[in-house]
């Protein structure tokens, strides 16, 4: 892990460097235009090939689409531990997006007329869960339980399936549980694109939701317009920032956690406290022993993880609003009155206790979150995303009249006259 303090040369390069923005190299942006160029001219036989390629699966484009039958086995294959922890976060992601959900409303204005808005649920949307490395289940969750609560009547869920041409039992026990109405067995690009633009067997969506790999991010990218978008929810990340309270094996065991997500994960950890570097360091040691994929996570260690010495703990602050962190674990006194400074992170989580594992998997608020910087400008995801809002203006004879000046006004200065008239006759008549 690469370790810096405030005082070496070189410092203020890397926190500079930390300043982020979400933008797609080129090699990704070709393959993944190719990939959508594809599948937009050759449809489910383009969809074939790529799960040929990618996931080394051979596939008919018959058998794109999981089967009632192979759900059906999943739900008995399915332990009834897996089921309750299903149903454990499933209820809290209901009761969190209950409360998140925009409410329809009105007003009268100001010349009497009665305007609001109102929330629908969209009719149908695409939900990616990420398959490449380990079966999502949380995931499935985090995004199909969130349009259920929505409401939405239609769900197409995605995700690339192993050699052998199967999904995992759990992960399709968690997407039917979270009420997703079709799966596909695609993954990648391929999946963003199909879902956006349809093929002879997939129909198109409104919106697309999900995390995944750097293609799978960049697709979303590349379509919007086609469709919307949650957000760009890539390789996962944290940022620890901790004072001289921070209980060292605690710190240790997030960093460690985060570490396991994988190859492009970001892991930080930000203090002002030298002598809790060093406990933090011995700790990671001490934990590494005891994991069972120690090696890989030291890579992933070695590859991806910071840990900074600042000058004072509000610079550690102001690196984390530059930084934009997916998620960050914020340990000090004062806790309250630091996190009114922090802006740009995905999800908070509060004092020593608060692992980010419990976010992960069952607090209630989604774990897809905006990562690579993306949460300058993307929040996480959430109920109210599943809604389309409509604006509705009802106006009386009253409202008419009391309107008509200043929509006259306006006519005149954009030379429509027609506007104008389509008022005044109202009055007049
Ligand atoms: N930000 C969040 O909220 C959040 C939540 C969960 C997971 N994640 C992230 O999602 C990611 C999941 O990645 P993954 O790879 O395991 O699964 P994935 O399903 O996103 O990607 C697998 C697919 O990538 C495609 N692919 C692989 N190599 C390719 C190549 N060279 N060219 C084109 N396409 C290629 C294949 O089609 C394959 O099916 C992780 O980085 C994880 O951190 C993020
Ligand atoms: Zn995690």
């Amino acid at each position: 892990m690469k370790i810096l303090s405030f005082r070496d040369t070189g410092y203020e390069r890397f926190v500079a460097g930390l300043n982020r923005r979400a933008i797609p190299g080129d090699d990704v942006r070709e393959v993944v235009g190719g990939i959508i160029d594809e599948v937009s001219k050759r449809g489910d036989k383009a969809l074939v090939d790529y799960a040929e390629r990618f996931d080394r699966v051979k596939l008919k484009p018959s058998e794109l689409f999981v089967t009632a039958d192979e759900i059906a086995v999943a739900r008995k294959l399915v332990a009834p531990s897996t089921k309750r922890a299903v149903a454990a976060s499933l209820k809290n992601i209901t009761e969190f997006a209950k409360r998140s959900m925009r409410k329809d409303w009105s007003y009268r204005n100001a010349e009497g007329a009665r305007v609001g808005e109102r929330f629908t649920p969209f009719d149908r949307v695409g939900v990616y869960v990420p398959g490449g490395k380990a079966p999502l289940v949380s995931t499935a969750l985090m995004t199909a339980g969130f349009a259920k609560a929505a409401k939405v009547p239609e769900v197409l869920g995605a995700t690339p399936c192993g050699p052998d041409g199967t999904v995992n039992p759990e992960l399709l026990y968690a997407l039917s549980a979270a009420g997703v109405s079709e799966i596909i067995k695609v993954g990648g690009a391929q999946a963003i694109a199909a879902m956006a633009l349809g093929t002879k067997t997939i129909r198109p969506v409104d919106r697309i939701f999900g995390p995944g790999n750097r293609f799978v991010v960049e697709a979303k990218r590349q379509l919007v317009g086609a469709v919307s978008i949650d957000l760009l929810p890539g390789p996962s990340e944290v940022l620890v920032i901790a004072d001289k309270t921070g209980n060292p094996d605690f710190i240790a065991a997030d960093l460690l956690a985060q570490a396991e997500h994988g190859g492009d994960s970001v892991i930080g950890f930000l203090t002002n406290s030298k002598a809790l570097i060093g406990k933090v360091e011995r700790a990671i040691e001490r934990q590494l022993k005891t994991l069972s994929r120690a090696d890989y996570i030291r890579e992933v260690l070695d590859k991806g993880a910071f840990t900074l010495l600042v000058k004072k703990f509000e610079d550690a602050i102001e690196i984390c609003n530059a930084f934009a962190p997916e998620h960050l674990s914020l340990v000090c006194e004062d806790e309250n009155g630091w996190l009114k400074k922090v802006r740009t992170a995905g999800a908070i989580y509060l004092g020593p206790l608060s692992a980010v594992a419990v976010g992960d998997f069952l607090a209630g608020p989604s774990h897809t979150l905006p990562t690579g910087g993306a949460g300058r400008s993307f929040s996480g995801l959430r109920a109210d995303q599943f809604q389309r809002r409509t604006s509705v203006v009802k106006l009386t004879a009253k409202a008419v009249k009391n309107s008509l000046e200043t929509v006259e006004e306006f006519a005149r200065i954009e030379g429509l006259d027609a506007h104008g008239r389509s008022v005044s006759i109202r009055v007049e008549g």
